[in-house]
């Protein structure tokens, strides 16, 4: 069993009056190994943040099931650190205090000295040393989502799930903040999971990119596993030619093959339980064609 299971999730949000019922995705299964960086992509609505939800145990899926460590996921734990894209600090307390926060629940036998220790561990590690006695109103947006990173990393979660950490930053903070996660994932071997609208984010970050077809009854189409070095860096990774292979694919995904899953030919066709695993970076012409681009083309010709 891998580290994180997660075995025919679906969601389906009562309907209203006259408005029928809403199933927002189904037959979701993917794994997760300890100390992979799993990154999911898709289109808005298609219920990236439902999963990421009921991952963290704050959404109860309608089927199936979710194990991390070997233990079910019922409800929301400091097993799983969450960074949301709205930071979601709590105004009236400084930096530290946020951080604390956190790490007063974990540990609760530890003295105010180690507290303070520990926290003034993980601020320094974001780049925040300095702003420990600010108030979030102090803070920049991207200083913001440090103190959210920080607080995450804090409580030393078995898993971390970033829900678009970066979607509100300017392109060069969010650059810088992406190369400090970079380090210190890579430092601390953290199991990850993130979602992200930005593709070239997720092929510096991710060692798999999880791509959801578009809604409603969206599934998993396929997995392409990121076959570039693990030390590439967001300067280098564009000499490398598995770099454009795998945004390509990415970039055709999002605009045509995402919505060829509403097709009923091709829904058939596709095993969503076992979505295949594509390595578009190889080129290599003995891999599998994903299924829904072989039938979308399959499609095309009709
Ligand atoms: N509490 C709710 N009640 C009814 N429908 C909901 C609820 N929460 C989410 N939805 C619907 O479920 C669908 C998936 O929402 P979700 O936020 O998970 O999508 P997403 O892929 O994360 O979108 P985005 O990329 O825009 O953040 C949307 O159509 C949304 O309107």
């Amino acid at each position: 069993m891998a580290f994180l299971e997660i075995q025919g999730l679906k969601k389906v949000f009562p309907g209203t009056g006259s408005r029928p019922d809403t199933v927002v995705f189904e037959e979701v299964s993917f794994q997760i190994d300890k100390g992979q960086f799993v990154c999911m992509i898709g289109h808005s609505g298609c219920g990236k943040t439902t999963i990421l939800n009921a991952l963290a145990g704050l959404e109860k899926p309608s089927d199936g099931v979710i194990v991390m460590d070997g233990r079910e996921v019922s409800g929301p734990s400091l097993d799983r650190g969450v960074v949301f894209q709205s930071h979601a600090l709590m105004p009236w307390l400084s930096v530290t205090s946020n951080v604390a926060f956190g790490v007063r629940s974990r540990w609760p036998q530890w003295s105010r000295e180690k507290v303070r220790a520990h926290c003034r561990e993980y601020i320094e590690m974001v780049g925040l040393s300095g702003a420990e006695d600010k108030k979030p109103s102090e803070l920049s947006g991207g200083m913001k989502q440090r103190v959210g990173i920080a607080r995450a990393f804090a409580i030393r979660p078995k898993m971390l799930l970033l829900d678009e950490p970066f979607g509100a930053l300017d392109a060069l903070t969010r650059g810088t903040i992406q190369d400090e996660l970079v380090k210190i994932v890579r430092a601390t071997q953290q199991t990850v999971f993130m979602i992200t609208h930005d593709v070239d984010e997720a092929i510096l970050l991710a060692d798999r990119i999880v791509l959801m077809s578009s809604g409603p009854r969206a599934v998993i189409a396929e997995i392409v596993e990121n076959t570039m070095s693990r030390d590439r860096t967001r300067e280098s990774m564009h000499h490398d030619p598995q770099y454009y292979r795998i945004r390509n694919h990415l970039i055709d995904f999002l605009v045509k093959r995402s919505r060829a899953c509403q097709d009923p030919a091709v829904r058939t066709a596709h095993d969503s339980r076992r979505p295949p695993a594509v390595r578009p970076g190889l080129d290599d012409a003995a891999a599998p064609e994903p299924i829904v681009q072989a039938a979308a083309r399959v499609a095309n010709l009709r």
